[in-house]
């Protein structure tokens, strides 16, 4: 999907992103733990991007600031489904845009570490919600809404890539 121009995000993409959104953020602290461990089993040189899980010996599970940002993804691409619905694009206030972007730069986050998260989010997700909620509409709503957001993440991060 292109990053520039409105995208057209539906009412009824949006109510899918946070129904699911609702029932899981109960357990949000399980749910970013699970997040995570599937980013880390699919490229599990990942975990070395994380300057607090390098030198650690605090079990994932319990390690306050892997949730935290579990729970910022999940937030954050709850935020991006409602203004994609409103104005059919996600703006990230200029300041935090640039330090999104240049804190993941920095740290060496890449393309592939964006896709593979998207792909542990959905299945996270999948796996979350009760099966009869799951559908295509839902992962479609969910996965647009993450693109948008790192769309714009990542164009907080050009300048420091020239
Ligand atoms: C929509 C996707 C994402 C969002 C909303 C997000 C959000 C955030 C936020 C809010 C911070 C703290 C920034 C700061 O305080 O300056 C952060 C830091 C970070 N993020 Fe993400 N992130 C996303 C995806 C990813 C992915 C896919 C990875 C790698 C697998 C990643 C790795 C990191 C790392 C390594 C840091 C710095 C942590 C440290 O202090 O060592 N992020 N992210």
């Amino acid at each position: 999907m292109a990053s520039n121009g409105a995208v057209r995000f539906t009412e009824e993409q949006e109510a899918l992103v946070l129904k699911s959104w609702a029932i899981m953020k109960n357990d949000s602290a399980n749910i970013g733990h699970r997040f995570f461990l599937k980013i880390f089993e699919v490229a599990p040189s990942a975990r070395q991007l994380f300057s607090f899980l390098r030198d650690s010996d605090v079990p994932l599970e319990k390690n306050p600031k892997l949730k935290t940002h579990a729970m910022s993804v999940f937030v954050m691409t709850c935020e991006a489904a409602a203004q994609l619905r409103k104005t059919g694009t996600v703006t990230v206030k200029d300041t935090t845009l640039k330090r999104l972007g240049n804190t993941h730069f920095k740290n060496g986050v890449r393309d592939a570490h964006f896709e593979v998260a998207k792909f542990a989010l959905l299945e996270t997700i999948k796996e979350s919600v009760p099966a009869s909620m799951w559908s295509p509409e839902m992962k479609g709503a969910w996965g647009e809404a993450y693109d948008q957001l790192v769309a714009a993440i990542k164009q907080g991060m050009m300048p420091a890539a020239l």
